[in-house]
């Protein structure tokens, strides 16, 4: 195989006195599709949060097309794309507005995002509140406009967290197909989801984190033949130690049927 795309090695991130993440060490290669799964409170959006600068402090080494992101050079950014579990759009913005804003931070001529941002917005069926503004989108649309607002500068590498969230049957389907000839062409993702079907489907390898360390790692069928489990569902479930379902939701219901 060529050189990995992204390193990591003994990764290691305290908040306070909580250790979230317990010495990962990964490589990803080109074309490959992550799907990062966990439990809530894993540690997966910290670990994207560490890959992508946003979040300092950590010991070990990240290595992003073979550069040490911590020496000070952030130019690896600009081959990045990232759709952030919970997004500060600033909506008062139209999206052409705001996508020509996006364009620009990553150098791009405004011409050209513009041209771009009506044409991505046609195919998700945006072009008729291309002039409107972002806060009276829908979430579905709010959504659409960040992904194509990612994907502007035509990036390398992709960071997906809980991309389909809001989007429509339809609109899914073609998202799905979008990420497989990305990832075709040479594109590198990594989607990190709660949508276990999904994540199923599209991944071309599959990353369990649980308590801050990989629990498992491999194609699904690897996981699938590992396990002896049916559904990605159901690995999830066993390699975390669940089972109890039923018993807790029975006593949420009684719970919430108790008189107060
Ligand atoms: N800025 C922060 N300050 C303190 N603790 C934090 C901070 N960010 C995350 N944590 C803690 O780190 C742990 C991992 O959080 P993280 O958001 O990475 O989990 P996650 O796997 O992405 O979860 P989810 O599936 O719920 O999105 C949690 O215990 C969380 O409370």
């Amino acid at each position: 195989m060529n050189e990995p795309i992204l390193t990591i090695k003994n990764l290691n991130k305290t908040y306070g006195e909580n250790q979230v993440l317990k010495g990962i060490d990964l490589d990803i290669y080109q074309g490959q599709i992550i799907g990062y799964i966990g439990p809530n409170g894993a540690g997966k959006s910290t670990t994207v949060k560490l890959m992508l600068g946003l979040e300092v402090g950590f010991n070990g080494e990240i290595k992003i097309f073979g550069q040490d992101i911590s020496n000070g050079d952030i130019e690896y950014k600009r081959r990045i794309g990232y759709v952030p579990e919970v997004a500060e759009m600033y909506d008062n913005l139209t999206a052409q507005e705001y996508l020509t804003f996006i364009g620009e931070l990553y150098g791009m001529d405004s011409e050209v995002v513009k041209e771009k941002a009506i044409n991505l917005m046609k195919l998700f069926g945006l072009e008729d509140v291309y002039h409107t503004r972002i806060n009276s989108y829908s979430k579905g649309m709010k959504q659409k406009t960040l992904i194509i607002s990612s994907l502007l500068h035509n990036p390398d590498l992709l960071f997906l967290d809980e991309p389909i969230s809001g989007l429509d049957a339809n609109s899914v389907m073609i998202f799905k197909e979008i990420l497989a000839q990305l990832a075709q062409q040479g594109k590198t993702i990594f989607y990190s989801s709660h949508i276990m079907d999904v994540v199923e489907k599209i991944s071309s390898r599959i990353i369990l984190l649980n308590n801050g360390q990989i629990v498992a790692d491999g194609s699904f069928d690897e996981l699938k033949a590992k396990n002896k489990e049916g559904t990605l569902e159901e690995i999830f479930n066993q390699l975390t130690g669940f089972d109890e379902h039923k018993e807790i939701a029975e006593e949420f219901v009684a719970t919430v049927q108790d008189e107060v």
